[in-house]
């Protein structure tokens, strides 16, 4: 059995930029990135991706203003566990992004995006979301900083994706 923890990953976007978080603790400090987390044992992906908005920027999100854009599958070398990370993607918020203990954000024009100070896995994936396609990608770590291998593919629809993938995850993991 894949031991599997699921995470959110929510970028804000407009027509000209992207809200990165500069993570200050914990896992993937010091690196830019969406804002997100562990999804908690009764909440759906969707309420998790909402929550952590709100704790991570203070920002407010609404379920039908977030898009699902992808899904990413991280392991690592020695690790049974995998990230199972469920990204989104939104224009429409509420509140001012605002600095918390755990992130502190940042808006970057799409030719201005910090790649050298993110998960090398983003600067793979990115162009998919920032091209407005929904996708799938599978990394495996060597190390945290390295990547031994990988595969992105595009996807057509993310319901049909995650449909075709139910038998593995159970009713509270859909959104
Ligand atoms: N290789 C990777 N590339 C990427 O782009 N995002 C990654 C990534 N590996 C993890 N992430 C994201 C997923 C998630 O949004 C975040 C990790 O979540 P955290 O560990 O911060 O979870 P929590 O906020 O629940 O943690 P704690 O509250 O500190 O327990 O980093």
């Amino acid at each position: 059995m894949v031991l599997k923890k699921i995470y959110t990953l929510v970028f804000l976007r407009n027509e000209k930029k992207i809200l990165l978080g500069l993570k200050k603790r914990g896992f993937g400090i010091n690196k830019w990135n969406g804002f997100g987390g562990k999804v908690e044992q009764n909440e759906s992906v969707i309420e998790a991706a909402i929550r952590e908005m709100k704790e991570e920027c203070c920002v407010t999100v609404k379920k039908d203003d977030l898009k699902s854009v992808g899904q990413l599958e991280f392991t690592f070398e020695g690790d049974p566990v995998m990230m199972d990370v469920r990204v989104f993607s939104g224009v429409v918020y509420y509140g001012t992004p605002t600095e918390t203990e755990e992130m502190a954000p940042k808006w970057f024009t799409y030719d201005s995006i910090p790649f050298d100070d993110m998960w090398p896995d983003d600067r793979l994936w990115f162009p998919y979301m920032l091209n407005n396609k929904l996708f799938y990608g599978k990394f495996h770590y060597k190390d945290l900083d390295t990547i031994s291998n990988y595969d992105i593919r595009e996807l057509k629809s993310m319901d049909s994706f995650y449909a075709s993938r139910e038998q593995n995850i159970s009713p509270k993991e859909k959104n």
